[in-house]
């Protein structure tokens, strides 16, 4: 079977009137099987909705080839496009009109039966707010009202570009969960998202840009693999002193809430040792293979040997731990 997406060589280029033209797509290529769930990542300006969008026929591609659902587009766009839904660029509500009001209106549009209006509000978990008018809504509703619109056609491939805009936890979960029911009702879904750990949780595979380039891509497991960082995860009692120790020592560590990170270090004995023979007892140790590392690597936007960066949602130490000074242990020498 062909894939569900299909991109080779795409170039897209901004003329401006004025200043340089500017080189959004630089020969990208893209792959996404059918009935998976595929993260498309990259930084911000690396080109991820110039792409969704030239893919979609809103934007004209310099060169090129792109198919969908194994047919050619732009060409074939007329025949393919009921088979796609996508949100591309947060869709404009008119805030008088229901929710429900609104997908009447997109679906008599589009041809759909009326019966999907009530089932895409139950998925997205709008059923009860339907007749609301959409200035109510939360910032997050509209974006579950988005989604809804895209599912009107009960389409094979889904594209979302940043669904998770505005979500709660509570609502990145309950999308999370749909998304993942359409899955595995077959739906093919790419999602383009900067929240890495939520790509990371629900992807099968990804593709990730820079500079218009594809720069990794492959099943989550793969990339992870391929770009370990000998990234750690480090618990003992006052985790502060522990990391002070372990930075002096010339080890490159990030201080979370409650544990520490120790990152690029090929031998996790090292870590115990060096506490040990402080009298910390080490009480986990383990592994962490965090996409954000492998965007990081890939993007070239990786920390710097010796630089300190909190991780997760976790603050900044309220005293940062002193960068260390000199040279920062080498992987091969932290044995
Ligand atoms: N209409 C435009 N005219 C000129 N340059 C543009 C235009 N749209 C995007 N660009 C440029 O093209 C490059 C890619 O932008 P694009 O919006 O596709 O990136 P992105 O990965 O989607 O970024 P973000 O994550 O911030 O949304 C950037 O350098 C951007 O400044």
């Amino acid at each position: 079977m062909t894939a569900a997406l299909e991109i080779s060589g795409l170039v897209k280029t901004y003329q401006s009137l004025f200043g340089k033209p500017r080189v959004a797509l630089d020969k990208l290529d893209m792959v996404v099987e059918r009935g998976e769930i595929h993260g498309f990542l990259g930084p911000n300006g690396s080109g991820k909705s110039t792409a969704l969008k030239t893919l979609l026929g809103l934007l004209r591609p310099d060169a090129g080839h792109m198919s969908i659902l194994g047919e050619t587009v732009p060409r074939a766009l007329p025949r393919v496009a009921p088979r796609v839904g996508a949100i591309v660029e947060a869709p404009a509500f008119f805030g008088n009109f229901s929710g429900y009001k609104t997908l009447s209106i997109l679906a008599k549009a589009g041809g759909v039966p009326k019966d999907r209006i009530g089932i895409v509000l139950d998925q997205v978990g709008l059923a009860s707010r339907a007749e609301d008018e959409i200035k109510s809504y939360s910032l997050g509703m509209r974006q579950r009202l988005a989604v809804a619109s895209a599912l009107l056609k009960d389409p094979e491939l889904l594209i979302l570009d940043e669904p998770n805009n505005g979500l709660d936890p509570a609502g990145i979960r309950e999308m999370r969960d749909l998304l993942r029911e359409q899955a595995e009702r077959g739906m093919t879904i790419v999602i383009s998202s900067h929240i890495l750990a939520e790509i990371q949780q629900i992807c099968d595979s990804v593709t990730i840009i820079s500079r218009g380039r594809r720069v990794g891509a492959g099943p989550v497991a793969q990339v992870l693999a391929a770009n370990d960082q000998g990234t750690y995860r480090v618990r003992v009692d006052n985790h502060r002193e522990a990391a002070h120790i372990l930075s002096e020592a010339g080890a490159q560590v990030t201080l979370a809430a409650d544990h520490i990170i120790v990152h690029d270090l090929a031998d996790p004995a090292w870590i115990s040792r060096a506490l040990g023979v402080n009298d910390f007892w080490v009480r986990e140790l383990s592994p962490v293979a965090q996409l954000e590392d492998a965007f990081l690597n890939l993007t070239g936007g990786g920390p710097r040997r010796g630089q300190l960066r909190p991780v997760d949602n976790s603050e900044w130490p309220a005293d940062p731990l002193p960068v260390p000074q000199g040279d920062v242990i080498e992987q091969g020498h932290a044995s």
